[in-house]
């Protein structure tokens, strides 16, 4: 690649300082020791002057609890200690125009259902939207769904972008989704426009066809689309989602230019042939589909992807990530760029605590300074040679075959049988399609290129290939991009964070309980299979690239699940010092130094992560939101998705991906949803996820009740050695207080916003059957 040397930088890596955290996680760190000597030894010298606390076992247990939180501290503080931000300039590329690159840029949709067609529809005109050479961008959109609404959704997309597109370019759009230009009413001027009448009149005919294309794609009905006379949906007839052929149109083709279209991306919608005798991989098969299809088809050296509810924020977002992609002297720096998640409409003070602004602050910056940030799955450039598993240039000879042209033998081998995708293969592996800039498209006329297209979205294409392993998104984890991302960097790459202002992409974060809570459950599962497979970040640091801070950076999410016993156990402790008179924390007097110093913990702990919201701009309700959030996750989705594990492992279940679903905001309402009363409050189900906090719910409601009938009836005892005290009453207080949407669901609400019985009875036999052990003599 051109040496960067002589022309201005586009892009600078900047060190962000923070040496008063260090040593507030340093403080932190030491009362976390303090506390674990302090146990150990006086469970030492109870043992060995025979007097043991009444409850040994208690001790113990509450000992190996602290040394994992620990742990999971030190972890946070390898991932948190040294983060970096990267400025980019993209309007030094303004005179390198010729030397950008073609981008693919991908869509993934699964179910039309609860992921509406018009949500994706936003995102793909987000993306045909961007200030970038529309000749060197195309656009794929993968449907799991198998959906001629779907389908049809695209195809007027594509007609309606012909007026958007340039309407977006003329006037400057800020945001290219129509549902959010044409819900914020302040955005629609643009500021240097001179003809105001002309624009407002513009502006008032686009809105009409945008408002025209919702009504055509929220009418549609599958069953009349695939009947039409004119037979464009016949495919569709009879497809069932989980057992059909490919179906691969050509919505635009950008090669075919009439004066209408001139300058809008090529748009391609693929639903990749499903069979039910085979396993589709979710997600990570969707995209490995889409890298093979748009291989044979327009083969750019970058992938952008995104999930169908993240639209391009910000329209020069690919711009940004060229000078990422373009401005190291090396590309190891940047194999791919990830810009962190942000969401649209997000409901105030994060109520599900799922909007992860401060991992994604905090952590996921932190880590960009190691080997680089997370791949998130969504909001991701990738380079194409990177997913074909080329090692960076720097990399030990051992692995050169894939860089010093492979044979056929071997290409055939890795990327399967279909020449065009080892001739587009060979290239990209070769480096060529950097060298030779083609300056507008690379293949004249993509329908040609279907029959290559349908070939390699087989479902039994990559039998006894490397695709799913050493080739593209890796299989074996609900969580693909997280393990996809640590193959990268097991690779020897680095990858490099994006974070333009405006933020670069938006997208929606699940709301209510159920929602909320499968996703986390998902994600859970998935980290689990990756901890617990051959992928794992510490043989990926032993044997392999990684860097070893960032397989200690990996493992603070990778553990996610493993919180759960612990957290669990640990929150068990409190009601059942109490309900059985033991006591598993120090006696609460001020000249007895354990208590003194899990007070200044408890303290500090909180003050330290309130603390981390606040730099982070959020309010002291989002702080406790998502603490306690935090606690309802460990000892539900967390929980659960630890024994689902378990049960995968021992071959007893399969893992399986459930899709979120995406919230259709209308332009009216600009996300807030009206019909809903309370959108922050917590709602319920009756899954089986509910049943464990429920029951600690209940379990602390009964023990602080005990407690605090104990404190009144025998305050004269107090004193008796060994016996439960204020600090186990704490302890059940503040469980209560953390699953207080919990409380509200047993006592208060109706419907949704009520705990089902179902979940309610499961849950009192859970805490019956604790209570009859705990006080069983
Ligand atoms: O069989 C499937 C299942 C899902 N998807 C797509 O995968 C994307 C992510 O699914 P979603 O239900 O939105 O999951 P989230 O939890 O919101 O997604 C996060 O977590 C996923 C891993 O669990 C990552 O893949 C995503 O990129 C990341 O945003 C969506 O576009 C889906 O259409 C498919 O294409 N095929
Ligand atoms: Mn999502």
């Amino acid at each position: 690649m051109a040496s960067a040397k002589t022309k201005l930088r586009l892009q600078e890596r900047v060190p962000l300082p923070r040496t008063a955290w260090k040593l507030a996680d340093l403080a932190v760190l030491f009362l976390l020791l303090a506390l674990l000597a302090r146990r150990a030894s006086s469970l030492v010298a109870a043992g060995g002057a025979g007097a043991a606390p009444a409850c040994t076992w208690c001790w113990v247990a509450a000992l190996i609890c602290e040394a994992w939180f620990t742990v999971v501290w030190l972890l946070n503080m390898n991932a948190k200690w040294n983060p970096v931000r990267f400025d980019t300039h993209p309007e030094r590329l303004a005179e390198r125009t010729d030397e950008l690159p073609a981008v693919d840029m991908f869509v993934t949709t699964a179910d039309p259902k609860l992921e509406p067609p018009l949500v994706t529809v936003n995102t793909v005109l987000s993306l045909l939207a961007l200030d970038y050479p529309a000749g060197k961008l195309s656009c794929y959109v993968s449907d799991d769904g198998c959906s001629a609404v779907t389908c049809y959704a695209l195809r007027e997309a594509a007609e309606f972008a012909k007026l958007w597109v340039p309407f977006c370019k003329k006037h400057g759009v800020k945001v290219r989704a129509p549902f959010v230009y044409f819900s914020e009413r302040g955005g629609a001027a643009a500021d240097d426009d001179d003809d105001v009448v002309e624009f407002l009149r513009a502006w008032t005919s686009m809105k009409n066809e945008y408002e025209e294309l919702v009504r055509r794609i929220e009418n549609a009905e599958e069953y009349s689309l695939v009947r039409r006379a004119d037979g464009e949906f016949a495919e569709f007839v009879g497809a069932d989602r989980r057992n059909h052929p490919t179906i691969i149109k050509v919505l635009w083709d950008s090669s075919n230019q009439d004066a209408a279209g001139d300058g809008i991306p090529s748009l391609v919608y693929v639903s990749r042939e499903k069979s039910p005798t085979q396993n589709h991989h979710f997600k990570a098969g969707a995209m490995n589909v889409l890298t093979r299809v748009s291989g044979v088809v327009t083969n750019a050296p970058i992938m952008l992807n995104v999930d169908c509810d993240m639209f391009a924020n910000n329209p020069q977002v690919a711009l940004h990530a060229m000078c990422l992609l373009l401005g190291f002297d090396d590309d190891v720096h940047s194999g791919f760029v990830q810009a962190p998640q942000k969401f649209y409409g997000a409901l105030k003070d994060d109520p599900f605590g799922n909007q992860l602004q401060v991992i994604f602050e905090k952590v996921v910056s932190g880590v960009a300074g190691i080997q680089g940030i997370y791949y998130c799955g969504t909001g991701c450039f990738h380079r194409r040679k990177v997913m074909y598993g080329v090692p960076p240039d720097n990399a030990a000879a051992t692995t050169t075959s894939m860089k010093d042209s492979p044979s056929y033998k071997e290409l055939q081998n890795r990327f399967g049988r279909s020449n065009e995708l080892i001739e587009s293969a060979r290239s990209i592996i070769s480096g060529d399609m950097f060298r030779i800039r083609t300056p507008t498209v690379v293949v004249p006329d993509l329908t040609s290129r279907i029959e290559a297209a349908k070939q390699v979205s087989a479902c039994s294409y990559e039998t006894g290939t490397s695709w799913g392993q050493e080739v593209g998104w890796v299989y074996g984890s609900m969580t693909e991009d997280v393990l996809t991302g640590q193959r990268i960097h097991a690779a020897g790459w680095r990858s490099a964070i994006l974070n333009p202002d405006p933020p670069a992409f938006l997208g929606g974060a699940p709301t209510g309980g159920p929602a909320s809570l499968t996703q986390y459950k998902r994600w859970a599962t998935g980290l689990l299979e990756i901890l617990l497979s051959r992928h794992n970040p510490i043989l990926l640091s032993a044997f392999k690239r990684l860097d070893f801070r960032q397989c200690v950076a990996y493992l603070v999410i990778d553990v996610w699940p493993v919180r759960a016993p612990f957290e669990v156990c640990y929150a068990l402790l409190g009601p059942y010092c109490i309900i059985a008179n033991h006591s598993f924390l120090p006696k609460v007097t001020a000249s007895e130094p354990g208590f003194l110093i899990l007070l200044v913990l408890f303290l500090g702990y909180n003050v330290y992560n309130l603390g981390e919201y606040k730099d982070c701009r959020l309010s002291v309700r989002a702080w406790w939101n998502n603490h306690r959030m935090q606690r309802i996750v460990s000892s539900s989705a967390w929980l659960l998705a630890f024994l689902t594990v378990v049960l995968k492992t021992l071959g007893l279940s399969e893992t399986v991906f459930e899709v979120t679903r995406k919230e259709q905001k209308s332009s009216s309402d600009g996300g807030a949803d009206a019909d809903d009363a309370d959108p922050g409050r917590f709602t319920f189900d009756s899954s089986p996820v509910f049943v464990p906090p429920t029951a600690l719910t209940m379990l602390s409601i009964v023990a602080v009740a005990v407690g605090a009938w104990r404190l009144v009836a025998g305050a004269g005892e107090e004193g008796v050695s060994g016996g439960s005290g204020v600090g186990e009453l704490v302890c059940c207080g503040w469980l209560v207080l953390c699953f207080w949407p919990f409380v509200r669901g047993l006592v208060g609400g109706r419907g949704s916003y009520s705990i089902p019985w179902s979940v309610r009875l499961k849950a009192a036999l859970l805490v019956a059957a604790f209570v009859h052990l705990s006080t069983r003599k």
